[in-house]
């Protein structure tokens, strides 16, 4: 495990590769190791740019992402190649690009659960998804299916806008009993989307999430719930709400799915209303930067010593140098909040948006897994007196999840191309105090 943020601190594990001690305890006990664990829908996004007048065609709904009926995405399919407007083919899916990117960040192991061709032609798109994703990325579990896997098409339009329309393919065919037992032991969270519920009623995507969530409760692991577009929420707002309470621990999502969850159209109160469901909230708000919010013991809570921001909660980063705990394991819970602006103010050239909020995600998900794998190592730490979920500050994560996303916003493809350059390791040395 590659650590997150702040690399330098004494809590950095493992401390000193040069430190007897330490090689003498590595050599007696294997490190313990963990994993994240999600639920995908695998998916190649096939990217192309189009004018506001071929959504109107295909009657499509700018910025969002909608389920096409298969004669429709034919025909949007073939529209495409006799233009030749098709530019860029990745292997996409929100969870698939959320795992994919936490190998790179970690440097270590995620397992994917969702279907996959079984026979695999080369050139095809379940041959581009597999060549084109970590080797960190554990794909023994896939379940094969014999249809082909989805397609997302990623349409551009000169605005920067990108708006997907989805032709399925077998991606909702997975069963629960693929959903083995085994991947939830040690694993460090689980995380699935909004989307996944959106199949047919007969499609068995939905009871096998529901599997994913049986199983990570037993074992103690953290349920973290991204919710991928405002039209999955709307109308159901009630059903979430109590999906929330239920099930989730932590909850991603973009100020407009906030505001369709919530009611609320500021982000910073969208996410403290959300507290009253879940424990831990990343609420991304385009080039308005991201906010984290959460409960913290208030015994432990850590004043921040940077600018306090005016907001719809006065000074509400007061103690955002705090760890985000559960409310559960707060003897005295407080509600924490912070917000970072765009890194470097943003990118001077935003290659595509694609996938700027799955990588704020990953990074807090490489921060929650960076504490599972520290508290197991070295349980006696100072870091782990209360029970936190994370291993760095909400101050902290937010940096770092924002710089992930501005590295995305850089780049055509949704998941990173490589980790974050080394000499940045140290977030606060080479880049925060520049
Ligand atoms: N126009 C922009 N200018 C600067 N930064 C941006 C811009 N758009 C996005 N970002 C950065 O990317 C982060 C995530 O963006 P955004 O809120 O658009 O995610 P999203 O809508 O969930 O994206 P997606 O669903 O495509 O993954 C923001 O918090 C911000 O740091
Ligand atoms: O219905 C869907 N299920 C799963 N992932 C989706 C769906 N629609 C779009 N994306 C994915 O969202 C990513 C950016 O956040 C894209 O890479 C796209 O593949």
């Amino acid at each position: 495990m590659k650590f997150p943020g702040q690399r330098k601190s004494k809590h950095y594990f493992p401390v000193d590769a040069r430190d007897p001690l330490v090689a003498q305890i590595q050599q007696e006990n294997p490190l313990s190791r963990t994993h994240l664990v999600g639920v995908g829908q695998t998916i190649v996004d096939i990217e192309a740019r189009v004018d506001d007048a071929f959504l109107a065609r295909h009657n499509l709904s700018k910025g969002h992402s909608l389920v096409l009926e298969e004669d429709k995405a034919e025909e949007l399919y073939q529209e495409l190649k006799e233009r030749n407007l098709i530019s860029h083919e990745y292997p996409g899916d929100t969870i698939g690009n959320t795992l994919h990117n936490y190998s790179v960040l970690a440097d270590d192991a995620s397992i994917l659960l969702g279907v996959m061709s079984q026979d695999l032609k080369i050139g095809s798109y379940a041959y581009r998804y597999l060549c084109n994703t970590s080797s960190r990325m554990d794909l023994d579990y896939l379940q094969p299916v014999s249809g082909p896997i989805g397609r997302c098409y990623t349409l551009i339009t000169e605005d920067g806008e990108r708006t997907f329309a989805i032709n399925e393919g077998d991606m909702n065919q997975l069963r629960p009993e693929f959903v083995p037992e085994a991947a939830f032991e040690n694993a460090s969270a689980l995380v699935l989307s909004s989307y996944l519920v959106r199949g047919k009623p007969t499609d068995p995507m939905k009871d096998s999430a529901l599997k994913a969530i049986e199983y990570a409760k037993k074992h103690n692991v953290p349920v973290v719930l991204t919710l991928g577009t405002k039209y999955v929420i709307e109308g159901k707002q009630e059903w979430w709400i109590e999906f929330l309470k239920e099930h989730v621990t932590c909850v991603a999502m973009n100020e407009e799915e906030a505001e369709a969850l919530t009611g609320e159209k500021d982000p910073l109160l969208a996410a403290d209303k959300a507290l009253e469901w879940v424990d831990l909230v990343l609420c991304t708000a385009g080039p308005i930067g991201l906010y984290m919010a959460g409960y913290t013991e208030d015994e432990l809570k850590r004043e921040s010593t940077l600018p306090l921001l005016p907001g719809r909660i006065a000074e509400f980063n007061k103690y955002e140098f705090s760890r985000p705990m559960t409310k559960a394991s707060c003897e005295n819970p407080i509600r924490v909040y912070s917000h970072i602006a765009p890194y470097l103010g943003g990118p001077v050239e935003i290659k595509n948006t694609n996938g700027a909020g799955d990588a704020a995600l990953s990074a807090l998900l490489h921060d929650m897994s960076a504490n599972v794998y520290h508290k197991a190592n070295v349980p006696n730490s100072a870091k782990h007196v209360a029970k936190c979920l994370t291993y760095s500050s909400f101050s902290q994560i937010c940096q770092y999840s924002n710089r992930v996303s501005y590295q995305v916003l850089t780049q055509h493809a949704p998941r990173l191309s490589r980790g974050l350059p080394e000499r940045e390791d140290c977030l606060e040395e080479a880049y925060w105090e520049r």
